[in-house]
């Protein structure tokens, strides 16, 4: 048995040593993943001095000095590449053209009268000089990082790296994580059968951080299958989840059947409840991760120490964002124990209240519907009302 933080820095270090691999993939498909390299700009943003408005660009000193305006040269849009302005002239300009060399002001044409002389002049004041124009490299400039390795990417990073005209980019080859549940309740045919809610679970989580799950199920307490299950399960994936079947009960072979394939205990069980008999094994580069068979339990597991572990493996940080909220209950953990509660969070004025929900423990499947996020809570720091505590938001978008 180790102690919470014991178990997150053992895992910590298993993840050091698993090696990265990378793949490059279309722009298309890079949403979701993970980057695995720096990417700087490729130009600048804007590339050129271009227009924010529809409407005229002009030399200012040349439009302060014609009281009668300025006649009108043409126009110009977004993909020409205008010629210089002809001096005492102006150019009708339309949103993202490139301003023509000679022009230093645009004024949006609302702004503007058109003469009876086909001169252009301010309707009411001329601008300042520089006024809608959004110069080069005001967002960015060449060179500078877009975004750094081990972001994970979305449609922010897509509009980013398109405007570029970057159409591939090198992301973390996603984990490879078979999850073997197990047990002769979960055969359909048992005399008291039951669902198997883990595996659908776990691999509904696991997706979400990028890894590539595969779903293995053995649906007995014979030791011979579930050991060939797997060694089979195992040599396919870089990580191997299993759920169930690592108590002290006399069908719970998981943990000696991995030893009997050669795998090491890295620990074996847990200060924290619910989730005390977690279980980490190593083989080589492979890692298992022994979940218990309580649903509850399986999913703190899963939520504090399996997705930081394939999180940092991907190249990401290993901490999902956390956020603080108000407690509006006091709470007191057993000596020696951390406590992992789904709380819900309400919104207040001040930020989130956060409160206790109704739970029947480590077997709960409904409390995770109800809550929104997940409080961890030491020994030696009880909740008190009124306390600001940090907490894990469930869904997988966070903040
Ligand atoms: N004598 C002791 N008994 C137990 C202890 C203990 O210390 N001494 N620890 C308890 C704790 S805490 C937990 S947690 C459970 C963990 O047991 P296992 O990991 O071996 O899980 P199982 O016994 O196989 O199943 C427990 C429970 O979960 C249900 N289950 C299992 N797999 C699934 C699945 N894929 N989907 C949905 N539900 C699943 C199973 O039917 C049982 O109801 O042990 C305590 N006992
Ligand atoms: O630790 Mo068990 O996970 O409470 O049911």
């Amino acid at each position: 048995m180790v102690a919470c933080d014991t178990a997150l820095r053992l895992i910590a270090e298993c993840a050091k040593s698993a090696p990265l691999q990378s793949m490059r993939v279309p722009l298309a498909e890079a949403a979701g993943r993970i980057a695995a390299e720096d990417v700087r700009a490729v130009t600048a943003r804007p590339e050129a001095d271009i227009s924010a408005m529809d409407g005229y660009a002009f030399d200012h000193a040349a439009m302060q000095a014609a009281p009668d305006g300025l006649p009108v040269a043409g126009q110009t849009a977004a993909g020409d590449m205008p010629l210089p302005l002809p001096a005492g002239q102006a150019l009708g300009i339309l949103t993202g053209a490139r301003i023509p060399q000679g022009a230093d002001c645009v004024m949006a044409k609302e702004r503007m009268r058109l003469t009876q002389a086909g001169c252009v002049t301010p309707a009411k004041m001329l601008a300042d000089q520089g006024a809608n124009i959004r110069r080069a490299g005001e967002e960015f400039s060449k060179g500078d990082i877009l975004l750094t390795r081990g972001t994970r990417l979305d449609w922010r990073h897509t509009a980013l790296l398109a405007c570029q005209g970057i159409t591939d980019i090198a992301v973390v080859r996603p984990v490879r994580v078979a999850v073997v549940s197990n047990g002769a309740e979960l055969a359909a045919d048992a005399s008291d059968a039951r669902a198997d809610s883990n595996s659908p679970m776990l691999a509904a989580l696991l997706r979400e951080t990028g890894a590539e799950v595969t779903l293995h199920s053995v649906p007995s307490d014979n030791e011979q299958k579930l050991s060939e299950t797997l060694a089979q399960a195992w040599a396919e994936a870089d990580v191997l989840v299993t759920t169930g079947g690592i108590s002290v009960g006399q069908t719970d072979n998981v943990l000696d059947a991995l030893s009997s394939l050669g795998a090491q205990t890295v620990f074996r069980g847990v200060t924290i409840r619910p989730g005390k008999p977690l279980t980490v094994m190593t083989k080589g580069n492979r890692k298992a991760f022994c979940l218990p068979g309580n649903p509850g339990a399986s999913a703190i597991c899963a939520l504090v120490f399996l997705l930081p572990y394939l999180r940092v493996v991907m190249g990401a940080s290993a901490s999902a964002p956390m956020v603080p909220g108000v407690a509006d209950f006091a709470f007191t953990p057993v000596a020696g124990t951390t406590h992992f509660i789904p709380v819900a969070c309400h919104p207040e004025p001040q930020g989130w209240r956060l409160s206790m929900l109704p739970t029947v423990g480590a077997s709960d499947i409904i409390v995770f519907s109800r809550a929104s996020a997940l409080l961890r809570v030491d020994p030696e720091a009880p909740v008190e009302p009124g306390q600001t505590r940090w907490v894990l938001p469930l869904q997988p978008t966070g903040i």
